[in-house]
C-alpha cells in the first residue's frame, strides 16, 4: 500500500496534456488548475475530450505526454486504483447502479477503497463482516444523508426515479470523502425539478478539501454552481474563467453557447 497521501486543499495540477489514439488528436496541450474548495465546470462540444480528459485524470487513458500533479505527487503514472486510493473519485454519464443491490448498499460499494478486506468481505455473514457492514453503513447513511435523500437508503434502484438515482450515485462516490470528485454530466436524463435539486446538492459538496470538477451540458446549471469553468473544443482549451466571463466570451458562444438557443 502507498504511504502517500494527498494533504486537504492542495490544487490539481495538469501541465501539458496530451492524449492521441492512433492518429487522432484527442487532447492537445492542456495545462490548467482545478482548486480545491471551488466547483469547476468543464464544458464543450460533443467530441471535444471533456471525458477522455476525466479519462486522464483517472489513469483510464495514459496520456500520450504532459503531467499530473497534486500535493507535490506526479500521478500521470500511476493507474487507476493508486489514484482512487489517493482519493479521486468519479460519476459516469450512465446511471450505474447495482439492482439487486438497496441503495445504502449500493452506496457502501463506495467505500471500496478504505475496506480492509474489500467490499465483497462486508456483505459475507462474518463476525468481522458484520463489524465492517455496520460500519459501512453508517457511513452510506451519512453520505445520502449529505446530498438530502437518506429515506432511500433502504430502496432498490428500479424503485426510484432518476434524479434520486443520480444522487445516490453522487452519494456512492462521496462515500469515501474523496479529494477530487469527477462527475460526468450528472444532470444527463434528468428533469428540470431534478436538475434543480442537483444543483442545491453539488453547492452543499463544496468544501476545502475537495477538488469538484463537472462536466455537464446544462449551462444553466454550470452556470448557477461553477465557481470557475473551463472549455474545451477539438481536444484544445479554449478559455476559462468565471461563469460571467466565459458567457461573455465570443469564441466561447461562437463555438459552443451560441447553439444553446437555437
Ligand atoms: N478509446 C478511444 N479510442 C479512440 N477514440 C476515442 C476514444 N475515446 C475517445 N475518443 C475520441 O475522442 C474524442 C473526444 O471524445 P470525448 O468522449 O472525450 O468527448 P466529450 O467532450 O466527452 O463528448 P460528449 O460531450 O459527447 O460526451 C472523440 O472524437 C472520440 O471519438
Amino acid at each position: 500500500m502507498s504511504a502517500a497521501v494527498i494533504q486537504h486543499a492542495e490544487p490539481l495540477r495538469v501541465d501539458g496534456l496530451s492524449l492521441s489514439f492512433g492518429g487522432i488528436q484527442v487532447l492537445s496541450d492542456i495545462s490548467l488548475r482545478l482548486e480545491a474548495g471551488e466547483i469547476t465546470g468543464l464544458i464543450g462540444p460533443n467530441g471535444a475530450g471533456k471525458t477522455s480528459f476525466f479519462n486522464c485524470l483517472t489513469g483510464i487513458y495514459a496520456p500520450t505526454q504532459g503531467g499530473i500533479e497534486m500535493g507535490g505527487l506526479r500521478l500521470e503514472a500511476l493507474p487507476p486504483f493508486r489514484r482512487a486510493a489517493l482519493g479521486f473519485s468519479r460519476s459516469f454519464q450512465h446511471v450505474a447502479l447495482c439492482p439487486e443491490l438497496t441503495i445504502a448498499e449500493n452506496v457502501m460499494i463506495g467505500l471500496d477503497r478504505l475496506s480492509r478486506a474489500g467490499w465483497l468481505h462486508a456483505f459475507l455473514p462474518l463476525p468481522a463482516g458484520r463489524k465492517e457492514r455496520a460500519r459501512n453503513r453508517a457511513l452510506a447513511l451519512g453520505a445520502l444523508e449529505r446530498l438530502g435523500i437518506a429515506q432511500v437508503a433502504d430502496s432498490r434502484p428500479a424503485e426510484l426515479p432518476p434524479g434520486l438515482l443520480r444522487l445516490a450515485e453522487i452519494a456512492r462516490a462521496i462515500v469515501g470523502e474523496p479529494r477530487v470528485l469527477l462527475l460526468d454530466e450528472p444532470a444527463a436524463g434528468l428533469n428540470s425539478i431534478e436538475t434543480r435539486d442537483l444543483a442545491a446538492a453539488l453547492k452543499k459538496l463544496r468544501s476545502p478539501d475537495l477538488v469538484l470538477v463537472v462536466v455537464e451540458h446544462d449551462m444553466d446549471l454550470i452556470m448557477d454552481v461553477c465557481d470557475r469553468i473551463f472549455v474545451l473544443n477539438v481536444g484544445r482549451l479554449l478559455a476559462s474563467g468565471t461563469p460571467a466571463q466565459v458567457r461573455a466570451n465570443p469564441e466561447v458562444v461562437k463555438v459552443y453557447l451560441g447553439d444553446e438557443d437555437e
